[in-house]
């Protein structure tokens, strides 16, 4: 198997300007996703999971390590080294990062918020609608719904909103930090099936959930942090 992600000794290091101190997010990670591999992080809060994920996003700019990614467009590349204009065209074509937090522009609707990171991705205006509904019936978002703004959106309708957008991008890499945060019961059966619907067509997840029995459900392995470094690795 082929590795998509490569990290080694990756640190994220906080400085609080107010007070000159430093806080340890990620203190020195390092483990490789293979091509079509699921592996979920766990760890008690505060270990560092959402500043590992940030910093494979790019939300955070590690402060030292290297994350080669092998990305379809520019080759083996160093996520932590990445130019901007590589990690926006990388966000809209290869890597999607759904959490529970729905993040988009007011004034859009649900389908005009799907239908623009289809767009982004390179498929057509005609493809772009088509999958939009097909991923929002998908996740049984009520047709009532596609025409109204998302801030009024219930939590779960709002969870399945923040999935349906990044899933319709079809991420090679796709990261996952706790987005069944407040999902019921049928809710987490559609992103389950879905989930495995993504995997079995090979795309590469890493995830955090709240629910360490879905996670179980879902993963192929767990690493497990610990102050901001793994302690484990652990297959399912
Ligand atoms: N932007 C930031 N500025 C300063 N400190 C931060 C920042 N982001 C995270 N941290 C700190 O880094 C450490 C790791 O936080 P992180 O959010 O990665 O943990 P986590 O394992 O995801 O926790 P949780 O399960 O509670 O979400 C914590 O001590 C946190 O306070």
């Amino acid at each position: 198997m082929a590795v998509i992600l490569d990290v080694k000794g990756l640190h994220k290091i906080f400085r609080i300007h107010h007070t000159g101190k430093t806080i340890v997010g990620v203190g020195g990670v390092h483990f490789s996703l293979e091509e079509g591999e699921f592996l979920g992080i766990t760890g008690k809060s505060g270990s560092g999971k959402s500043s590992l994920l940030k910093c494979i996003f790019r939300t955070y700019l590690p402060t030292r390590g290297t994350m080669v990614y092998c990305s379809e467009r520019y080759g083996a590349i160093d996520l932590a080294q990445a130019t901007e204009q590589q990690v926006i065209a990388l966000r809209r074509r290869e890597i999607g990062y759904a959490s529970q937090f729905l993040n988009v522009l007011p004034r859009l609707t649900a389908m005009e918020v799907v239908v623009g990171k289809a767009l982004e991705a390179g498929v057509s205006r005609d493809a772009a609608e088509r999958e939009a509904r097909e991923i929002l019936r998908r996740f049984q978002l009520p047709e009532k719904l596609w025409d109204t703004y998302p801030h009024t959106f219930s939590g779960g309708e709002k969870l399945r909103l923040n999935l349906a957008k990044e899933m319709v991008k079809r991420p090679r890499l796709f990261l996952l930090d706790e987005p069944t945060a407040s999902l019921d019961e049928s809710s987490k059966r559609i992103v389950r099936d879905l989930l495995g619907e993504f995997k079995r067509a090979g795309t590469s997840m890493i995830g955090i959930f709240h629910d360490l029995d879905f996670m179980e459900q879902v993963v192929d392995r767990e690493i497990r942090m610990n102050d901001g470094v793994i302690a484990g690795d652990i297959p399912a």
